[in-house]
């Protein structure tokens, strides 16, 4: 194994887990298309697919009653690996229209939680959701080729990248990554992080798409984000908080310094830069402490917990969820535990209920990345 810092060349091996586990090709394939109609197409009880007419479309937060960028940007990146273009086309016309801000202070990026009916709840951005619209609508420019704005999908991608790390730069705002740090901020007016936002494995991308001027920013970010990832994860149980402070300490300041809802996202993430750009010796030690810290645990009763462990008394919001990340995590272990986390979520129906949205998010994530199905889309004329 190398220590990934730098240097990262896609695999281009897309392995699917469901099937080296035992389970068939057409059962895996059944287990994807039934989990992607049960979350768009569904009947009340388990989608999140909402479709708004001429409006286009739109994910909603059931459990807030909203529609957030993070959902409308997983459900552009579930689109278009599924290669579903209408769908994609309809929930990025709901977002731009309703959501894209074109005055003040966040001009330029979106605003993270809107109405069902189009208005904004707040008018300030989660940069969760920018990191990936930008790379799911370059995946939707090498899949489906650009077409008129707004579904010129990789200018758009180029010009809201150009935004989160140049804002800030003539008095106009605050860049969503940290200039000197290469670090992305949990939103853009503050100096600390999310670790659930650092995705690697999308920055190496951005280094290979974005307007040239950007491209090394882009690389340094994806060093970065290696970098922090194993410092904002306890060294023992491999916990991440929701917020973390630059040198990855824990910001509780908001009551955030904590394992919970955000955190999950952690172990999936390390997940898919392992499988798409190799795994490292700190990939493999973080899901193995995750899974170690899990393994004695029953769904029934996740709770938060601080990262050293210590269980509060309050329950996991979101325990799919957290069973569907710790299974998207053994694709960077082939620990004691990668497979029975794999084979708990296969054993693990999607959520059901107002808290449905998140963990079904994830939940088709991971059904995806485990069956080789979350992949990167090269441009056409460099494929092969
Ligand atoms: O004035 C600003 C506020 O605008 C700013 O708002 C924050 C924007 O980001 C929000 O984070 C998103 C929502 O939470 C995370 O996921 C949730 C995980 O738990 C689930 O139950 C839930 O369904 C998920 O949506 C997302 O990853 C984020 O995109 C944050 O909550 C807002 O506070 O805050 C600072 C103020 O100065």
């Amino acid at each position: 194994m190398k220590n990934l810092t730098q240097g990262a060349v896609e695999t281009g091996v897309y392995r699917n887990l469901f099937v080296e586990y035992g389970y068939s090709e057409e059962e895996v394939k059944q287990r994807v298309e039934d989990a992607f109609q049960q979350i768009f197409y569904g009947d009340e009880d388990t989608k999140i697919f909402y479709d708004a007419g001429d409006a286009g479309a739109y994910f909603m937060d059931t459990g807030n009653d909203d529609v957030r960028t993070e959902g409308m940007s997983y459900a552009m990146m579930m689109a278009v690996q599924l290669d579903r273009k209408d769908e994609f086309d309809r929930v990025w016309k709901w977002a731009k229209t309703n959501m894209y801000m074109t005055e003040g202070r966040h001009a330029g990026y979106f605003a993270w939680s809107c109405n069902l009916d189009g208005s904004k709840r707040a008018y300030g951005p989660a940069p969760d959701g920018e990191e990936y619209f930008a790379m799911a609508l370059f995946f939707a420019s090498h899949r489906w080729g650009d077409g008129d704005e707004p579904y010129n999908y990789s200018t758009q991608a180029k010009d809201l990248l150009r935004d989160c790390i140049h804002k800030g730069e003539h008095n106009d705002g605050y860049p969503m990554w940290n200039p000197d740090n290469k670090l992305i901020k949990f939103v853009p007016e503050v100096e600390y992080s999310d670790p659930s936002y650092h995705l690697p494995h999308f920055y190496e991308l951005f280094a290979l798409w974005a307007y040239p001027e950007d491209r090394d920013f882009w690389k340094q970010a994806a060093e970065a984000s290696r970098r922090y990832l194993p410092i904002s994860c306890h060294p023992e149980t491999g916990l991440a908080p929701e917020y973390a402070h630059y040198d990855g300490t824990p910001n509780n300041d908001r009551g955030y310094g904590h394992f919970f809802s955000d955190s999950y996202r952690v172990a999936a993430n390390i997940g898919l830069d392992a499988e798409w750009y190799g795994r490292s010796d700190w990939h493999q030690t973080i899901i193995d402490n995750i899974q170690r810290f899990f393994a004695d645990k029953s769904p029934d009763d996740y709770r938060r917990y601080t990262i050293t462990g210590e269980p509060f008394e309050e329950k996991s919001l979101h325990p799919v969820g957290l069973i569907a990340t710790n299974a998207m995590a053994s694709l960077a272990t082939d620990g004691p535990h990668a497979k029975e986390n794999v084979d708990l979520f296969w054993n693990t129906p999607v959520r059901t209920g107002a808290r449905r949205y998140y963990d079904n998010c994830l939940y088709l994530f991971s059904m995806l990345a485990l069956s080789g199905n979350y992949r990167i889309w090269m441009p056409k004329e460099t494929e092969g």
